[in-house]
């Protein structure tokens, strides 16, 4: 069983402040927050969130932490070891949490008082999450998702924003950036983007719980070319990363950048026309492309794969390199390239085709700068096509 946190600033204090029971008004209910995850990012995001919920007295002290529990090679489970150390040993080795973040093992259980929820998993386990919890969270909850990455369905494309707002009946902000977690858990100075639908006062309650002094958050109207920004960068980063394992040079990489961010944009706007171009000058947009394509895992794994000739597979690599740690680009390189397929958009997209192609092995690494029968010049991307 989880343990629990008092308040410091419980309701009787905040009845001082702003009515309460003394004159009759009973004080705001305060918002409870969950982090369903625990991985790097996931460890970061509970760590700022529990700085500012000590601060700020509408919300709850504790912050509850789901951990997809594992039993560590001392024998030990990982959030019993989270709670006694106060520290991801894990995923975030070295990092102070915060007293007040609670790693809790059962997943319904960490939900089920929250009115604010966090999702910050890596995306492909996100739909069995859901299954999990449906019925079981409090119908007036709030919840946010700083998960990059995305479904295909038969259907079509699915965003985690909108799969988590269809499978719990809730509403999604996102929150994306240039957020290298291990930079910001040093607390080194970054921005993010929160993507809202509908309600600017809810967008305004996410910013208040997780802007603080190094991590400036500011809010845009398009959830989806927030949450779309933070998806497809990953494909590029690998195309960077691809380039970095050839030797290619500084020109090479800030070319295929470019390219990428073009296809990136016509891919938003070809799916969701509301998408607004001044969301790729957000910190979610160009700035997570740069962060992500110079210092990101899928950068480096991608690296690893061209200078190993395309020999060693992703998952290999992985596994060695990021010790637990997920890659998103690879497969939604795939899931990118099924919606190609499906719409007949394959030859629009020739570098996010290209590296889905070199992930399976169809292209050898150096297909990236090649121009072939199966890699279209990227240079005939654009012209008269008004998306790009
Ligand atoms: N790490 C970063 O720098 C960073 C920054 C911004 C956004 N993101 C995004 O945040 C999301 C989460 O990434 P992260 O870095 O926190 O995770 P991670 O890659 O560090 O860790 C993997 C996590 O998955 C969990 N896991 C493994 N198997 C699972 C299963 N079957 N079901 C549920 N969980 C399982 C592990 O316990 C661990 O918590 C991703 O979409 C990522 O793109 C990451
Ligand atoms: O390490 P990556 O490649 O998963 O990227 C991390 C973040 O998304 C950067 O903002």
């Amino acid at each position: 069983m989880a343990p629990s946190v008092e308040d410091s600033n419980n309701n009787t204090a905040a009845a001082a402040i702003g009515g309460g029971v003394e004159n009759g008004t009973p004080p705001p209910e305060k918002s409870r927050v969950t982090v369903v995850g625990s991985g790097n990012w996931g460890s970061v995001a509970a760590k700022l969130i529990a700085s500012n919920t000590l601060k700020l007295n509408s919300f709850h002290d504790e912050v509850r932490m789901w951990v997809f529990e594992e039993t560590l090679p001392t024998g030990e489970k990982l959030s019993e070891v989270i709670n006694r150390t106060n520290e991801n040993v894990k995923y975030l080795p070295g990092i102070k949490l915060g007293k007040n973040v609670i790693a809790d093992p059962n997943l319904e259980n960490a939900v089920k008082d929250a009115n604010m929820l966090v999702f910050v998993t890596p995306h492909q386990f996100m739909e069995g999450i859901c299954k999990r919890i449906v019925g079981k969270i409090r119908k007036d909850a709030e919840a946010i998702s700083l998960i990059k990455g995305m479904e295909v369905k038969k259907e079509g494309p699915c965003m985690i924003s909108s799969l988590i707002s269809e499978q719990l009946g809730i509403n999604c902000c996102v929150l994306m950036g240039a957020n290298i977690a291990n930079e910001i858990a040093v607390e080194k100075f970054s921005e993010a983007t929160v993507g809202y639908r509908k309600s600017k006062d809810i967008a305004e309650k996410w910013v208040q719980l997780f802007n603080i002094s190094y991590f400036n958050v500011s809010a845009v109207q398009d959830v989806e070319g927030v949450e779309l920004c933070g998806t497809l960068k990953n494909v590029v980063a690998i195309a960077a990363g691809l380039v970095d394992g050839l030797e290619m040079g500084n020109n090479t990489k800030a070319a295929i950048m470019r390219i990428g961010l073009r296809e990136m944009k016509a891919f938003s706007k070809l799916l969701f026309p509301s998408v607004k171009d001044s969301t790729f000058f957000e910190s979610c947009g160009v700035a997570d492309l740069i962060t992500t394509c110079l210092g990101g895992r899928n950068r480096k794994c991608a690296e690893a794969f061209a200078r190993n000739g395309g020999k060693r597979s992703f998952d290999e690599l992985e596994a060695e390199m990021l010790q637990g740690q997920k890659l998103q680009g690879v497969s939604t390189a795939k899931e990118v390239y099924e919606v190609l397929r499906h719409r007949g958009w394959l030859e629009l997209f020739p570098l996010f085709s290209t590296v889905h192609e070199i992930c399976i092995g169809r292209l050898p690494p150096t297909a990236i700068v090649e121009y072939s029968e199966h890699t279209p010049k990227f240079s005939l991307v654009g012209g008269s096509n008004q998306f790009f």
